[in-house]
């Protein structure tokens, strides 16, 4: 499986209303951003000082070896864990100094995620699965772009099958759906495709690539897969805590290069 093969379309130009204020290009932002885990001779310094700009309107990478902070990182961008110093700012809002209660409703409204397990509800049908967000946080479900995100999600024939008669691409795609159909500033992705045969996974990322084209979706993933990283607009690479490379346009080939250069 490569991207290479497969055409990669431009993202539309969008008009400006002429007295709009340009929209900030990024999405998410850190700075000098450290995260440590433990104290005194067992700490581990997790991320040590990272700066980063997440772009609006892209699907980001994140890649490195294990234990360099991938995960870490994104927890941090998404308010799942607390960054010891540094900032975050995420859709224009400092992250770093909310509350508990904050972060929770920022998660809830604002971004969303998909998980290498899924994580979907099995006594729910797929499109309750893909509305629970909504259903949740009481808001009307605005059926123009339910329909828009199944559409691209591929799944209007499966919308009454519960998640134990899909496939696990099939299921994947369906938590894609759920995290982008209460239009999130951001989804955040963690091995959306750890679990999936190459062909599944390629459906899922060729989805996620086209909400970002399609419907000016943000969204950021960590993979350990070449061929997965290939779909993104920017890979970036971490190392030790550290920001240490990047690759804008990238192939699965100048990928595994970069890797093999970080050893
Ligand atoms: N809860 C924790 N307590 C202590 N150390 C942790 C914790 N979570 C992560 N670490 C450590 O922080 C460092 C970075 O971990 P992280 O999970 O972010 O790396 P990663 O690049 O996502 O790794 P992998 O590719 O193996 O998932 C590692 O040394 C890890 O052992």
């Amino acid at each position: 499986m490569t991207a290479d093969d497969s055409p990669m379309p431009t993202p539309p130009e969008r008009p400006m209303p002429r007295h709009a204020a340009p929209a900030p290009p990024a999405i998410a932002t850190a700075r000098t951003l450290v995260k440590t885990y433990g104290a005194g001779e067992t700490a581990v310094r997790a991320l040590d000082g990272i700066d980063v700009d997440l772009v609006r309107g892209e699907l980001t990478a994140i890649m490195g070896p294990s234990g360099s902070g991938k995960s870490t990182l994104m927890h941090c961008l998404a308010g799942l864990d607390r960054a010891t110093s540094g900032s975050v700012v995420v859709d224009g809002a400092e992250i770093t100094r909310m509350s508990e209660r904050q972060l929770t409703r920022l998660r809830r409204t604002r971004l969303g995620f998909v998980f290498q397990s899924y994580n979907l509800v099995p006594t729910l049908t797929a499109v309750e699965n893909i509305t629970l967000p909504l259903d949740i946080a009481r808001r009307r479900v605005d059926q123009a772009h339910l329909d828009s995100v199944i559409a691209a999600v591929g799944l209007a024939d499966r919308l009454h099958h519960r998640p134990s008669e899909l496939s696990g691409g099939q299921q994947q795609r369906v938590a894609c759906a759920r995290a982008l159909v209460s239009r999130p500033a951001i989804v955040f992705a963690d091995e959306p495709t750890g679990n999936l045969d190459s062909r599944s996974a390629r459906e899922v990322l060729t989805f996620l690539r086209a909400s970002v084209d399609d419907l000016g979706q943000s969204v950021v993933m960590v993979t350990h897969d070449p061929n997965a990283a290939s779909f993104a607009h920017r890979v970036l690479f971490l190392a030790d805590g550290h920001l240490v490379g990047e690759l804008t346009r990238p192939t699965a080939g100048t990928i595994l290069d970069a890797l093999r250069e970080l050893g």
